[in-house]
């Protein structure tokens, strides 16, 4: 009787310290099961695809995008695999022959076809948004616009992706996902840094588009979002007539106009000071004026004869008649009787204004320096800047003079940029891979993939998950370790007091 209850008291399991070392085990082993359930939560791993055609007015591009399909709330996942530009002009010129404007996207699509993998077709999204150029044929003639939609419509349901629809997209819808494109790339959305300003100048019409100091005075220009739990309220404005091609048509009608007043000669002879000396093209009056960007005027037919003499500062004048600033119902206008708050912070400007500073190696110098530049480039007779671009389509390099004018004009008379300021705009073409432009925006904001509210987390970054796991799997074999020797020891201890 006195031996079994020695055996009793001396049983090592009753020993608190290995209860204690038990415990510890047992809750070790629990919480390791529990984190590796919760961090490997099973993860499709495959990417997704959407595609968005950019009928602008001068051209089509198709953007292809990716995304890996786990990771398409997180701001930045999303990157453009490929592009395609559509051979020919914008969809509006198709107007007198609509069924063109769908045949003309084929060859892009089928490209599209081969770049996606064929099990993702039937769940890739396909976006058509057209800008300017179909703004300004639907105000000219809405049935041919109509038709022309129809048209692409036709053509894209035709491709074994998800069509999603084609439409006119609108200039603060231009203006705001373009703003959304740069901030998302540059992963300013979900941190507390500044967001970059957006300007966009296309053939037909351009955009300002950013977050100001000062109250939005009037409600078309101010546009709100929640994005990753935090709000934003933008000014945005997108100036129809205002795209580069537009422009150049604004500035040649006036000067049309003057020269017709001043001699009745055939052709009409227009002196420009934004082409180059020794350029002499000719050209019809209805080429100028086949846009409602422009009032009639009573001279509707004939011929012009364009001839250039290369004067920066006349030019820069010239292109200052195309912006109406004498009149302003606001605290402070751009143009046009247009409200603009101060210009704020840094800025991306893309399209056009990358292609026609980027040309002039514009990209990185100060106003004053700029200017220079420019002036010299205006100045240089037409037969040099031939030979000195041979390889460039004439009609880009013929207006590269009035498009960088027009451009330094748009910038500093109408939005009010200063040489102070001036370096605080990006010439910029693409960030981090993906072209600047509303498209990859839009695709974000109809997929749903930039959500209001920040998403969740991992529990904790990979890099401190596998330490965590190392430390504790060495902690807990540690104490099995001396679990198992004091057992051993309080065994033998009991098995000699047997004897
Ligand atoms: N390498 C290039 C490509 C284009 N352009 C010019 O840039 C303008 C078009 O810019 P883009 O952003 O493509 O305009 P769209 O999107 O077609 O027009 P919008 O946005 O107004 O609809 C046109 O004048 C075109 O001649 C250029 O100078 N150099
Ligand atoms: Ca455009």
């Amino acid at each position: 009787m006195d031996e079994q209850e020695e055996v009793k008291v001396k049983n090592p399991w009753h020993r608190p310290v290995l209860i204690f070392l038990t415990v510890f085990i047992i809750l070790g082993i629990v919480i390791m099961v529990s984190i590796s359930v919760v961090q490997n939560k099973p993860l499709p791993k495959k990417y997704k695809y959407g595609i968005v055609l950019d009928a602008g007015s001068s051209h089509t591009s198709v953007f292809i995008y990716e995304w890996p399909a786990e990771k398409e709330n997180n701001t930045g996942m999303v990157r453009q695999i490929h592009t395609c530009n559509v051979k020919g002009k914008g969809i509006s010129s198709y107007n007198a022959n609509p069924d063109g404007a769908g045949k003309s996207l084929q060859e892009c699509m089928v490209e599209a076809k081969q770049k996606i993998p064929a099990y993702r077709h039937s769940e890739t999204p396909v976006y058509l948004g057209a800008t300017a150029g179909m703004r300004l044929l639907k105000m000219e003639d809405e049935t041919a616009s109509e038709k022309v939609l129809a048209s692409v419509e036709h053509s894209l349901k035709t491709y074994p992706f998800s069509y999603q629809g084609a439409r006119i997209i609108s200039g603060q819808e231009e203006g705001a996902f373009g703003w959304i494109t740069v901030n998302y790339l540059n992963q300013n959305l979900n941190k507390p840094t500044g967001t970059l300003g957006a300007l966009d100048l296309g053939g037909a019409s351009t955009q300002i588009t950013f977050i100001p100091q000062q109250e939005i005075e009037s409600g078309d220009n101010s546009i709100d979002f929640r994005l990753y739990g935090n709000d934003y309220h933008l000014y945005t404005h997108s100036f129809l007539c205002y795209g580069k091609d537009q422009a150049l048509k604004l500035s040649l009608s006036k000067k049309l106009v003057s020269a017709h007043a001043a001699s009745k000669t055939d052709p009409i002879e227009v002196r420009d000071p934004c082409f180059h000396p020794g350029y002499n093209f000719t050209r019809t009056v209805q080429s100028i004026f086949d846009t409602p960007c422009m009032k009639a005027v009573n001279i509707s037919s004939g011929i012009i004869s364009h001839v250039g003499f290369g004067d920066w500062s006349q030019c820069q004048q010239s292109i200052r008649k195309v912006f109406n600033t004498s009149r302003c119902a606001y605290s402070k206008c751009s143009f046009n009787e247009v409200f603009q708050p101060s210009v704020y912070g840094k800025f991306g400007a893309f399209s056009a204004f990358f292609f026609v500073m980027d040309f002039l190696n514009l990209t990185s110098d100060s106003l004053a320096i700029t200017k220079q530049k420019l002036e010299k480039y205006c100045s240089t007779p037409w037969k040099k800047i031939v030979e000195n671009y041979p390889l460039v389509k004439e009609k880009y390099l013929s207006e590269y003079c009035f498009s960088g004018t027009y451009i330094l004009t748009l910038l500093e008379d109408g939005y009010n940029f200063t040489s102070e300021n001036w370096q605080d705009i990006s010439f910029l073409k693409k960030i981090k891979g993906s072209d600047a432009g509303w498209t990859l925006g839009y695709m974000l904001n109809l997929t749903n993939m930039i959500p209001a509210e920040a998403p969740d987390t991992r529990l904790m970054p990979y890099g401190g998950y596998v330490t965590f796991m190392i430390f504790f799997t060495l902690f807990i074999f540690v104490l099995f370790l001396l679990a198992c020797l004091y057992f051993r020891q309080s065994t033998r201890k009991a098995q000699k007091g047997i004897i």
